[in-house]
């Protein structure tokens, strides 16, 4: 049980509808671990259980050693995450709304800032207000928040979402050289040669979609990059 993540017989029902249904998975630390599936599939329900956003049915999630249910503060201090659309202060800048959350972070006002402002590609939005970005760059803005405090976990819902074909290029970039350097990293996507390009592993999974037949991919032992 020594994986960055895991989750053991970890379930998720609305009513009659099986979101999530006893999902096992290991993530090691250092990979790249994609959940892949179909819109419906359950990738959002599982992301957010992993972040202790959304309460399972039953089973269990443990974080870098610790159970999510019970952990505090000190462990979001080494997780970063995007789930869904990101949010954003919209009459703040890009610049304001990444040192705000480096004040809630405790960070320092500006080095992170701007070091995750260029990262990004945000330089020539970060004086921009938020809410006149387009949908690629608010995706941008979403991930310099989730990576502002050199988080060693990522966790991340669709990272692809709204980006063109050279943002996205970028990104994987991005997620790879993190990876490089000790960063997990677990995504979600929809797009299997995104994934396919980027993950270590794809797992076996339990996931369902509802009223379908599992529809997470699997490719064990699959090590390409
Ligand atoms: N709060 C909720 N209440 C009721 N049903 C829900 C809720 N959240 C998710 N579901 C249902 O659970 C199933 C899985 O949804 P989820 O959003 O996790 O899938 P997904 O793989 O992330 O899909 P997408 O790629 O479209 O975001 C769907 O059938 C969805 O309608």
């Amino acid at each position: 049980m020594d994986g960055a993540v895991t989750t053991t017989g970890l379930t998720k029902r609305y009513g009659q509808v099986v979101a999530v249904d006893d999902l096992a998975l290991r993530v090691r630390p250092g990979e790249i671990y994609a959940l892949l599936g179909l819109n419906g599939a359950g990738k959002t329900t599982t992301i957010r259980m992993l972040l202790g956003m959304v309460k399972p049915t039953a089973g269990a999630v443990t974080v870098l050693g610790r159970p999510v249910a019970t952990t505090g503060h000190d462990l979001w201090a080494e997780v970063g995450h995007l789930v869904e659309t990101p949010s954003a202060y919209p009459d703040l800048t890009v610049r304001d709304n990444l040192r705000l959350v480096a004040r809630l972070r405790r960070l320092p006002a500006t080095g992170p800032v701007d070091d995750v402002i260029d990262r990004l590609g945000l330089a020539p939005y970060a004086d921009r207000r938020a809410g006149k970005l387009s949908l690629g760059n608010a995706q941008r803005l979403g991930l310099a928040k989730a990576l502002l405090h050199r988080p060693r976990l990522l966790i991340l819902d669709e990272p692809a979402n709204g980006l063109d074909p050279a943002g996205v290029v970028e990104i994987r970039g991005l997620l790879r050289e993190l990876a490089a350097t000790g960063t997990t990293i677990v995504l979600s996507s929809h797009l299997l040669a995104e994934v396919s390009r980027l993950a270590d592993r794809i797992p076996q999974s339990a996931l369902q979609c509802h009223g379908r037949e599992s529809s997470l991919r699997h490719s064990s032992g699959w090590s390409e990059r």
